[in-house]
This record gives structure tokens, C-alpha cells and sequence, in this order.
């Protein structure tokens, strides 16, 4: 073990010694630790004493009433908000409060957005390849001829995504959801340990639906995966366990029929979606 791994290991006092390109350590602990989180805008408190732990490999749904703080919560792991109080933790080496955007996403947090931005103009395979290259590790090989490693990568992210028979043709032409689902592949080309993927199933058919639950449901274990939806039925199809987020604070936790036969959620969440 060398001195940085031992004062690294030591204690988290010493986490401004860890490189960003450290492992994600998740012997002792989860993979995610978010505690006593606070966030205000302007006075209004979006983010309330937010503690959620996510283990590795899980998949975990996030529901909540509009305002419950979901983008909010996305937003302080991937960086993008600074907290004005608490602690948040990728395993336990690395502070995430000590890091910028991108050193975030190199640890190996990947963020899909609602809206797909795949390269229109380009195939489904260049917009794989393009990903892989967004890998700062894989970036000088590129410019040369891809490697046959690299090629059975790309040829292992399309079948997991579903789209080896439309490898080579525009990503322009792709329905919704194989757009949704090409950029989640883009999101794997750079082998993230958690992936947050933001409403997956807005605006998708029944179908595509069902598609997505397959994909993400297969990419729990090999990652771990925090999905934030409004859509009930498929959060139902997917979920182990389920976290509600009310005015910036965990109510409630457990399996969706823990959470839906919950008082206070039907109250605040379901109840309301019901009427909707
Ligand atoms: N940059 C900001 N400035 C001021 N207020 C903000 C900002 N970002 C979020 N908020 C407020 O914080 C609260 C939480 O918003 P957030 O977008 O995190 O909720 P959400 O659960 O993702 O909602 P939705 O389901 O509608 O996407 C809301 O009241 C929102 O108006």
C-alpha cells in the first residue's frame, strides 16, 4: 500500500490527498451517502436535513410531489449545487463537496437528463465511439483505429441497449425511446459506478416502457442506478425500493407497497397523482 492509499484509507481527513481517479471504495459502506444536506434558495429551503444512503449495485426510485427537491438532490451529487451544509460521500474515499462537475462525472457518476442529446447527424455506433472518447482514459487511442477492446465494448453497450440492428444508421431517425436508450449507452461507454436517470419514461410508448424497465433492471447489479420518475405504474415495474422526498426531506422509504399503503404519502404524493 503506498503512503497516499494509507493516509487515503487512514481517515477522510486526508481526502484532499485522494486522486480523482481513485476507485470507489465500497467495502465498509454504500456507494452513495448523502447526510444532513441543506440547500436554500433565497431563503425557500429546497433541501431539508436530506440523509439517503444507496447501496452498490441497487436500483433505487426517487418520487415526490413537484418541489419534493428531486432535481435539486441530482443536482448537489453531480456538483452542479453546492450545498450550504452537510456531507455527501461516493463510497467512502471520496468527499464529493471537494469536487467540481467534471471531476464528478470522471469518478464514475453518470446523469441522464430527461431530454436525449444524442449526436443527430451521427450513427448509433459514432455516437458510442464519441462517448468512449469523453473517457479522457481511452482519448489518445482514438485518434488512432479503435482497438479490438474497444470494439467489443461498443458492440456490448449496443446489445445491452437493444440497437445492435440499427448500429449503423443516423441517430436522427431513432424513435424517442431509442434515443433515451442510445444515450443511457452512451452513459456505460464511460463504465460508471452510479448512473442517475431523470423522468426515463416521459413521453414514451407502453412499449418503450417496458423496454427501459428491462434495460434498467439489467443494469442494477453491474451499477448502481437511482431512477426519478413521476409514472407510478412503471416506478412499479421497476422498483425495489422506493424513496419519497417531500419539501426537500426523506418521508418515506421502503418497497412500493410499503411506501403507496403509507399515510403520509398518500397524503402528500399518491392521493394528489390519483386525483390528477
Ligand atoms: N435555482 C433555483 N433558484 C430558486 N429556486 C429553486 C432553484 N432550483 C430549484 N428551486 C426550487 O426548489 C424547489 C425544489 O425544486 P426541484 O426542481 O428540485 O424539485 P423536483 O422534485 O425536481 O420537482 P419536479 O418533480 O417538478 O421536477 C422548488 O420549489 C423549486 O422552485
Amino acid at each position: 500500500m503506498s503512503l497516499l492509499d494509507a493516509l487515503a484509507d487512514r481517515d477522510r481527513v486526508f481526502d484532499f490527498l485522494v486522486p480523482a481517479s481513485s476507485p470507489v471504495d465500497v467495502r465498509h459502506g454504500p456507494i452513495l451517502y448523502l447526510e444532513d444536506v441543506n440547500v436554500s434558495f433565497d431563503g425557500f429551503k429546497a433541501i431539508n436535513n436530506l440523509n439517503l444512503t444507496i447501496n452498490d449495485g441497487e436500483l433505487r426510485c426517487i418520487i415526490g410531489p413537484n418541489g419534493a427537491g428531486k432535481t435539486t438532490m441530482m443536482d448537489i451529487i453531480t456538483g452542479k449545487t453546492r450545498p450550504d451544509s452537510g456531507q455527501v460521500w461516493f463510497g467512502s474515499r471520496h468527499n464529493l463537496l471537494t469536487k467540481n462537475e467534471p471531476e464528478i462525472a470522471s469518478l464514475g457518476i453518470g446523469r441522464k437528463f430527461q431530454k436525449p442529446t444524442v449526436f443527430e447527424a451521427l450513427s448509433v455506433f459514432d455516437n458510442l465511439e464519441l462517448a468512449m472518447a469523453a473517457d479522457k482514459r481511452v482519448l489518445p487511442t482514438l485518434t488512432a483505429r479503435l482497438s479490438g477492446e474497444q470494439r467489443s465494448r461498443i458492440d456490448e453497450v449496443l446489445e445491452t441497449i437493444g440497437l445492435e440492428s440499427l448500429c449503423g444508421r443516423q441517430a436522427g431517425i431513432l424513435s424517442h425511446g431509442q434515443k433515451q436508450w442510445l444515450e443511457i449507452g452512451m452513459l456505460l461507454m464511460q463504465r460508471p459506478r452510479l448512473l442517475l436517470v431523470d423522468e426515463p419514461v416521459a413521453g414514451m410508448t407502453e412499449q418503450e416502457m417496458e423496454r427501459t424497465a428491462e434495460l434498467l433492471t439489467s443494469l442494477a447489479g453491474k451499477q448502481s442506478v437511482v431512477v426519478v420518475e413521476h409514472d407510478m405504474g412503471f416506478v412499479r415495474s421497476i422498483a425495489r425500493q422506493v424513496t419519497v422526498l417531500h419539501q426537500g426531506s426523506v418521508l418515506a422509504e421502503g418497497t412500493m407497497d410499503q411506501v403507496s399503503n403509507d399515510p403520509k404519502v398518500i397524503e402528500v404524493y399518491l392521493g394528489a397523482e390519483e386525483e390528477a
